[in-house]
């Protein structure tokens, strides 16, 4: 399939899903891509998402007859959803390869994958790009869902946030939500550690996100040796949860040296077990979407992406 969109020498048709609330609304730039990408030569068909679920149905329904690439016009949230329509691990088959139309607040795997925000530069990547095979990780939680994710996976205090930010908040602030809910967490309850078990060996820690890129929450970096075309976990254990700790924790990925920082530590395997208090939310891609206990593990070279040279790339 690589070889053929790379071959065909027309210009890539596009199967564009849109989520038209993604980033409080960036309809200037995706115009501006659009625009674009007509200027490129590439005929398009354009779906935008009406609510949660429709992109990942859109996904799911797409076919490679008809399109050579699927873009995926949102946040981390609307890719992800895309991501789990088309790799179906219990029917295989063939689907578009993914572009990506970074739209959201955060556009964490925009970075992982070198694209910037500029109109021209994203358009130019998804007509144009290299298409390369990358890995994925795959959560299966209390409810025996399987959820896949293309950045990462948190149980502890992020996931936290991300279950009580205030949605309406986010609309205005942006990634200020997250901050102000960070601060609301730290005055709260801190529940018993998690048990990490990763390729068979168990860890204590406050918090774990297992990443399967680099970058967390933009492009703060959080695990440097992840790459997302090489078939492996990275859990990041935060040993600590107190205020102090978290706040310090904080600091030290703003700066980019939570990686050395003390109480944190990466740990690489391919089968991860997360335990702790039953019913404590799991975060994949910036949203919730099972609860712990949860058992993750790595897809090697489960989705065909189109990419720039981006520094999450071995
Ligand atoms: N038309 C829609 N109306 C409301 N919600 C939608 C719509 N389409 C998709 N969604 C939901 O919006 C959620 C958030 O979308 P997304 O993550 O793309 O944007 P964001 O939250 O602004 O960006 P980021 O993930 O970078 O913070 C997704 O989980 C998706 O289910």
């Amino acid at each position: 399939m690589t070889d053929s969109i790379q071959n065909r020498g027309a210009a890539r048709r596009l199967l564009v899903i849109y989520n038209p609330t993604a980033g409080g609304s960036r309809r200037r730039r995706f115009e501006a891509v659009l625009a674009d990408l007509t200027d490129l030569g590439c005929p398009m068909d354009v779906r935008p998402t009406t609510g949660p679920g429709d992109a990942g149905h859109f996904a799911a329904e797409a076919d490679a007859a008809e399109h050579d690439l699927i873009v995926a016009a949102g946040g981390d949230g609307t890719i992800n959803e895309v991501v789990n329509g088309l790799v179906d691990l219990t029917e295989p088959r063939v689907r578009p390869p993914l572009a990506i139309l970074p739209l959201g607040t955060a556009n964490v795997l925009a970075a992982e994958l070198g694209l910037q925000t500029v109109p021209r530069q994203i358009a130019e990547v998804i007509a144009g790009g290299a298409v390369r095979s990358v890995c994925l990780g795959q959560a299966r939680g209390a409810d025996g869902q399987v959820r896949i994710f293309s950045l990462m996976a948190g149980a502890g205090f992020d996931a936290r946030v991300v279950d009580a930010v205030d949605l309406r908040l986010k609309r205005i602030l942006g990634k200020g939500a997250y901050v102000v809910e960070s601060l609301r967490q730290m005055c709260r309850r801190q529940p018993p550690p998690l048990r990490v078990t990763i390729d068979g060996r168990a860890y204590e820690a406050a918090s774990v996100v297992v990443s399967n890129g680099r970058f967390y929450a933009g492009r703060f970096l959080l695990a440097p040796e992840a790459r997302l075309d090489e078939p492996c976990l990275h859990a990041c254990l935060f040993r600590y949860g107190d205020p102090f700790n978290t706040l310090r924790y904080a600091v030290a990925l703003q700066r980019g040296n939570l990686p050395v920082s003390r109480g944190f530590k990466i740990v690489t395997g391919q089968d991860i077990r997360i335990e702790g208090e039953a019913g404590a939310p799991l975060q994949a891609d910036g949203d919730i979407v099972t609860h712990i206990p949860v058992s993750i593990r790595s897809l090697p070279d489960a989705l065909q992406m189109v990419t720039a040279s981006g520094p999450g790339l071995a």
